[in-house]
């Protein structure tokens, strides 16, 4: 649905209000945590992120979909090439479909919103088309920078600074404000870190791992027995230490939401708790993420939002 169409060279666009309703659809079927999160923004910042979601699903699906999975790499290499060329259109004001329309208001709503990290985001999902394996962590992090960290960048810039707080903390004497860029960054870190040890046997099903493979060494565990899925002591342990490295990101990001403007903490801290708990979700599952998927009900991430709402005030 969210592919590329094969765009007639003459088609008349939906106006702004109804390219972000597209944009509010797509994001409330994809992804509802995120949608419920941002119901808590005022509008103008709800529909920027929605545009902002669209675009970053359809440059995932562009490699990662069903239709992705019939085509070869040098084809996906090709439209995410022409992908790229199509964003920076986008950028000089050329919208070329109803989505688009959306983004193109957003970015000229939100004239800071700077290209590079959509560029990022391309250049992430390409690692995706040649790599399926990570030696270091260091490598690792660059890809979840690039697919995931850049939407903590976006989405700091449609949020907003909160100048006040930033006057009143000490650390900050003399100094002009500035978005919490390296917290942003760790938020979408923290969330991809926590996707990829929820779907580690998902990912193994495709060949792909993308636990550092110096990480298995050290836990004495191998490629192989991931793929069988040996749910084991060793692996519970390989497993304990990715949990404990994600939650620092998470710790990381939640001490730069003080300075998100006051209309945004409150949805952010709510995407952070409750992304952060299907870590909790699997150790409850005794670290099987071969054959459970973790999730956290919604019950549970509704009763996220008052206590995001009481950090969000307080802190
Ligand atoms: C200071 C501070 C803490 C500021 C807050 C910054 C902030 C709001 C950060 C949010 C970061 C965030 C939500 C990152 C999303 C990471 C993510 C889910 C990336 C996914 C990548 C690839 O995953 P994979 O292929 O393994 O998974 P699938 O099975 O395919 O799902 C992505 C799919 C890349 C594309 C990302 C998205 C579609 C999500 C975009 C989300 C938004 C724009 C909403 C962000 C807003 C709020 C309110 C959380
Ligand atoms: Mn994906």
């Amino acid at each position: 649905m969210l592919q590329l169409p094969e765009t007639p060279r003459i088609k008349s666009l939906a106006s702004v209000e109804v390219a972000y309703e597209s944009c509010r659809q797509v994001t409330a079927d994809f992804a509802k945590s995120f949608y419920l999160s941002t119901l808590l923004m005022p509008v103008e910042k709800r529909q920027a992120i929605w545009a902002i979601y669209v675009w970053c699903r359809r440059t995932d699906e562009l490699v990662d979909s069903e239709a992705a999975s019939k085509l070869d790499s040098i084809t996906l290499g090709q439209h995410l090439d022409a992908w790229e060329e199509r964003l920076e259109r986008l950028f000089a004001g050329k919208p070329e479909d109803d989505f688009d329309v959306a983004l193109v208001e957003t970015i000229d709503r939100y004239p800071d919103l700077d290209i590079q990290p959509f560029r990022d985001m391309i250049e992430g999902q390409r690692m995706d088309l040649y790599r399926n394996r990570y030696e270091t962590f260091e490598e690792l992090d660059l890809y979840c920078y690039r697919v995931a960290g850049t939407v903590g960048l976006m989405s700091t810039v449609i949020m907003g600074i909160n100048e006040s707080a930033w006057d009143k903390s000490p650390w900050n004497a003399g100094r002009a404000p500035y978005l919490p860029i390296k917290e942003a960054v760790a938020l979408g870190v923290a969330n991809q870190l926590t996707n990829i040890l929820r779907d580690v046997g998902e990912d193994a099903r495709r060949g792909r791992i993308y636990l550092p493979l110096e990480d298995l060494r050290r836990f004495n565990y191998t490629e192989a027995e991931l793929f069988q899925g040996v749910n084991d002591e060793r692996w519970k342990r390989l497993m304990r230490f990715q949990i404990r490295r994600a939650r620092q990101y998470f710790v990381e990001a939640e001490q730069g939401i003080t300075f998100l403007n006051d209309d945004a903490r409150w949805p952010v801290w709510a995407a952070s708790m409750t992304y952060s708990w299907i870590l909790r979700a699997i150790e409850r599952n005794q670290y099987d993420v071969f054959n459970r998927r973790a999730y956290v009900s919604t019950k549970r991430k509704l009763s996220a939002l008052p206590v995001a709402l009481m950090r969000a005030k307080v802190l």
